[in-house]
């Protein structure tokens, strides 16, 4: 008796043989390049195949039947009356062929019937097996535990590999830091040695010039030497002929001697006379300086009586000057009537009659339209003088527009004028502007 799981096991062999034959058959006889009467054959075959799929079932299902119980000749017991069931219908020249294809059918089903009987073999040893595998999975088990150990060793040495990984990071960083520093001093250095060395280079470029100068300045050393000696020489025959000279014409030195003596005596008493007379001269000019002061106080009276005077003729004086007709008013009738001596003004109103017509103004002094104006700075003369002795004077001119001040007051002989005072060159000085 076969129990449920071998069954089993043994249905599922079965099906997979089964499935197996049946993709032999449709590829060798389903194909569509084959001819149609192959094809028929193993449509035929697929049926008789069916049928034992079905029996086979029949079989599984059935409790008193055993694999073990089915002949081996089961699968070649049928073929043979399905080969012939084929073959009856076909023509003979078929056969061969056929024979062929179905004795390769048959000894795939004898080696399908053969890999049921190991699998059905399998079957019955499954409990040696089981144990087997048991002994196996303790093994594998204990196989594991060591495992398991060994992968926590090498996690603990993965880990201190780690922090030594990140302590030599540490260093590796220090070391970096300090391997930059030295970079730096090495730059440094560097620097400081090629500074030096260009140094050392203008040094050496220096002392080479400082030696041609050398050797120039000791050249000409040598040359000023020789000069020297050219001129110690030619000054050496010089003083000769000076010496020579000096003998030859000492007589007339005697006679110049004796003269500048005469000369000098005649200077002494030349001297004496002018101390005498520069004494007379001192005494004269005290007398002068003290007339001087005397002069000069009467000068101050004079100055003040005669500003005095000024002020006496009043402080604020007023002159009129009558403009003459321009060239192009030649036409007109003027409004001046008549000018007195004592500054008196008649100016005619046309526009009125009889008493109204006329009026008179009064001025210090009123200058007609034919008065210079040499005559008109005349009478500034004294205010001039009242500012040469430091006194203050202010002359301006008042008058409707185009009447004639600018004229009167710039006057281009102006500076003429002014040097008809015959002014001490310092006062000049001042005036001039
Ligand atoms: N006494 C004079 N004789 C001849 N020409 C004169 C006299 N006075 C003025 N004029 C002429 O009259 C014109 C006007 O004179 P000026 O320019 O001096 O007037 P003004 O009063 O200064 O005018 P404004 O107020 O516009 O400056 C000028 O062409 C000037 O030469």
């Amino acid at each position: 008796m076969l129990s449920r799981d071998e069954r089993m096991r043994l249905k599922v062999s079965s099906e997979v043989a089964k499935i197996h034959l049946e993709n032999i058959v449709s590829d060798t006889f389903l194909s569509d390049s084959l001819p149609s009467w192959m094809s028929h054959i193993g449509q035929q075959v697929r049926e008789v195949l069916q049928t034992r799929g079905k029996s086979l079932d029949n079989l599984q299902a059935s409790d008193s039947l055993s694999a073990s119980s089915l002949p081996d000749s089961a699968a070649s017991y049928n073929l043979p009356v399905l080969i012939s069931a084929v073959l009856r219908d076909k023509p003979p020249e078929e056969v061969p062929l056929l024979r062929i294809t179905l004795k390769e059918l048959l000894s795939q089903e004898d080696r399908l019937i053969s890999r049921i009987k190991a699998l059905e073999s399998l079957a019955a040893g499954s409990g040696e097996e089981v144990k087997l595998v048991a002994s196996q999975l303790q093994l594998i088990k204990v196989e594991k535990n060591k495992i398991e150990e060994e992968k926590f060793m090498k996690e603990e040495e993965f880990k201190n590999l780690m922090k030594d990984r990140d302590e030599n990071q540490v260093q590796v960083e220090v070391l970096r830091k300090e391997l930059e520093i030295l970079k730096a001093e090495a730059k440094e250095q560097k620097h400081r040695l090629e500074f030096q060395h260009k140094l050392e280079q203008m040094s050496q470029t220096t002392i080479k010039e400082l030696s041609l100068e050398l050797e120039k300045s000791e050249m000409t050393v040598r040359n000023t030497q020789r000069a020297l000696e050219l001129a110690l020489g030619n000054q050496k025959k010089q003083r000769a002929e000076v010496h020579h000279t000096l003998t030859k014409h000492f007589p007339t030195f005697e006679e110049l001697k004796s003269f500048l003596h005469l000369t000098r005596q005649e200077a002494l008493q030349m001297k004496l006379i002018w101390q005498k007379e520069v004494v007379a001269l001192q005494s004269q000019l005290e007398r002068v300086a003290v007339a001087a002061t005397g002069y000069h106080k009467v000068l101050a009276e004079n100055r003040m009586l005669y500003n005095e005077v000024q002020d006496l003729k009043g402080n604020i004086r007023v002159y009129c000057r009558v403009r003459p007709f321009s060239v192009g008013q030649s036409g007109i009738q003027g409004i001046v009537n008549f000018i007195g001596e004592n500054g008196e003004i008649f100016i005619r109103n046309p526009s009125k009659q009889g008493k109204g017509s006329c009026k008179v103004f009064k001025f210090n002094k009123v200058y007609g339209a034919s008065i210079s104006q040499e005559e008109v700075f005349q009478d500034t003369r004294p205010l001039i003088r009242s500012v040469l002795d430091g006194y203050n004077v202010c002359i301006f001119a008042y008058g409707q527009t185009g009447s004639g001040k600018t004229y009167t007051m710039v006057s281009t002989r102006i500076k003429v004028y002014f040097l008809k005072f015959h002014l001490t060159a310092p006062c000049k000085r001042s005036c001039e502007y």
